[in-house]
C-alpha cells in the first residue's frame, strides 16, 4: 500500500507504506527448539504452514551474536567516504552498497555488506570487511550459523521421513555449495520524522530468497515482516517480533522445488521507522552451482510429477538475478500444466 507524499528528495525512489497495526503482529510465530527432542516434526510443519519459524536453543553462543554485532555497527558508523570505497567493483559483486539492492533498480532504505563465503569463513577473495577485529567476528558468526543451517536441514530431513539424513544439509556444506552473507543497516528514516509512529518506509521490498534455507538473525528492532496466506489464500502482511536471542529462518525457492511446493518459499520484507536502527545478518544457504534441483525422489508420492522443469542451482541463481526483487522468480521454471 503505497501512500504519496509530498516528495522528499531522500526517499524519492523508496516507497512509503502503511505500517501493520499491532493486531498484525505475528505473534504465534512457530517456535523450534533446536536440541529438543520435536524439533524434526516442528520444522516441517512450520514450513508447510508457513514457511518460516524462529530457532531457539540452538547454541550459539550469545557472545558471537554481540560481538559481531557491535563490529557491524561500527563499520556502519564509517564515514560515508570510507564506506564507499568498500563498495563493489566491477570485476567482483560482493562488498558495500546503499539504497540499491541488486543491479535491476530495486531501492531500499539500507545499506549493507554482501559477502561470499568459502566452506565455513569469508572468502579469501572478499576484500571487506578489511578490518581484522571485524573479519575475525564475522567469521566466527558464519561458521555458527552455518552449522545451525546444517542442524536445522538434518533435522527437516528427519522430520520428511528422508532415509537420508544428510540430503539436505550436504547440499549447502558440500564442496562448491555456494553460501553468501549478508549484512543489513537500516538507518532511521528522517523522511518519516513528524508522520507518526506508524509510518514507515521500505527498507528491503517484498521477496523470497532463492537459495535452499536463509538463517537470519537481527538486533532488538523489529522490521521484518512476512506475508501469510489465510483460509481464502488472501495474503496478509504480520510484523515478526524481534528476538535477538535468536535465528529465523525463510524457507527458499529451492526448497519449494525440493520438496515439490509442499514447503513454499516465504515471501517477506522489511520496513524501516523513523526512530531506531536495524542490524541484520542474513546467511543464505544454496548448493553448488551444479546441483541439481529437482523434487527429492523420496518426497514423491507413486506417479506424483514435478511441478518444475529441471534446472540446476547455477541456471537458477542466474535467471534470479536477472528479476526485480518482487517478481516471482520460480514461475519461469513451472511447468506449463499448473
Ligand atoms: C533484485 C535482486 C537482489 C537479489 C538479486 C535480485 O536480482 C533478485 C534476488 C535478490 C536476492 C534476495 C535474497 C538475498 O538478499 C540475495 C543476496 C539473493 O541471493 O537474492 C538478493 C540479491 C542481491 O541482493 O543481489
Ligand atoms: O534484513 C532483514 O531482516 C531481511 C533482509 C532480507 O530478507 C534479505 O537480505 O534477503
Ligand atoms: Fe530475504
Amino acid at each position: 500500500m503505497v501512500v504519496v507524499l509530498a516528495n522528499p528528495p531522500v526517499v524519492d525512489q523508496i516507497p512509503l507504506l502503511r505500517s501493520p497495526g499491532p493486531r498484525d503482529s505475528f505473534s504465534c510465530v512457530p517456535v523450534v527448539d533446536l536440541s529438543g527432542p520435536g524439533a524434526a516434526r516442528a520444522i516441517v510443519d512450520a514450513c508447510e504452514r508457513f514457511g518460516f519459524f524462529k530457532v531457539v536453543n540452538h547454541g550459539v553462543p550469545a557472545a558471537t551474536m554481540d560481538v559481531a554485532e557491535s563490529e557491524a555497527v561500527g563499520f556502519f558508523a564509517q564515514a560515508q567516504a570510507d564506506k564507499d570505497r568498500a563498495g563493489p567493483r566491477a570485476s567482483y559483486p560482493f562488498g558495500y552498497g546503499s539504497k540499491r539492492i541488486g543491479l535491476n533498480g530495486d531501492m531500499g532504505w539500507l545499506e549493507y555488506l554482501l559477502l561470499a563465503v568459502d566452506s565455513a569463513s569469508l572468502s579469501d577473495a572478499c576484500p571487506v570487511p578489511s578490518g581484522a577485529a571485524f573479519r575475525s567476528a564475522l567469521n566466527e558468526y558464519v561458521a555458527a550459523v552455518r552449522d545451525v543451517a546444517a542442524r536445522v536441514l538434518e533435522a527437516m530431513a528427519e522430520g520428511l521421513g528422508i532415509a537420508d539424513a544428510a540430503a539436505l544439509s550436504s547440499m549447502v556444506t558440500g564442496a562448491g555449495s555456494d553460501q553468501v552473507f549478508r549484512v543489513n543497516h537500516y538507518p532511521p528514516c528522517p523522511a518519516l520524522q513528524g508522520l507518526g509512529c506508524t509510518a514507515t518506509a521500505t527498507g528491503f521490498g517484498e521477496h523470497t530468497d532463492p537459495q535452499i534455507i536463509s538463517v537470519l538473525r537481527s538486533n532488538g528492532t523489529s522490521g521484518l515482516q512476512v506475508a501469510l496466506r489465510d483460509a481464502a489464500q488472501a495474503q496478509q502482511w504480520v510484523s515478526v517480533p524481534s528476538d535477538r536471542d535468536a535465528f529465523f529462518v525463510n524457507v527458499g525457492d529451492s526448497l519449494q522445488v525440493l520438496t515439490n511446493g509442499r514447503f513454499e518459499s516465504v515471501k517477506h520484507r522489511v520496513v524501516t521507522n523513523s526512530l531506531k536502527s536495524r542490524v541484520s545478518f542474513i546467511y543464505f544457504a544454496g548448493p553448488a552451482l551444479e546441483q541439481r534441483i529437482a523434487p527429492l525422489a523420496q518426497l514423491l508420492a507413486e506417479g506424483e510429477e514435478s511441478l518444475y522443469r529441471e534446472f540446476t542451482w547455477g541456471e537458477y541463481k542466474t535467471a534470479a538475478y536477472k528479476t526485480r526483487l518482487g517478481d516471482n522468480r520460480l514461475a519461469q521454471f513451472q511447468r506449463c500444466s499448473i
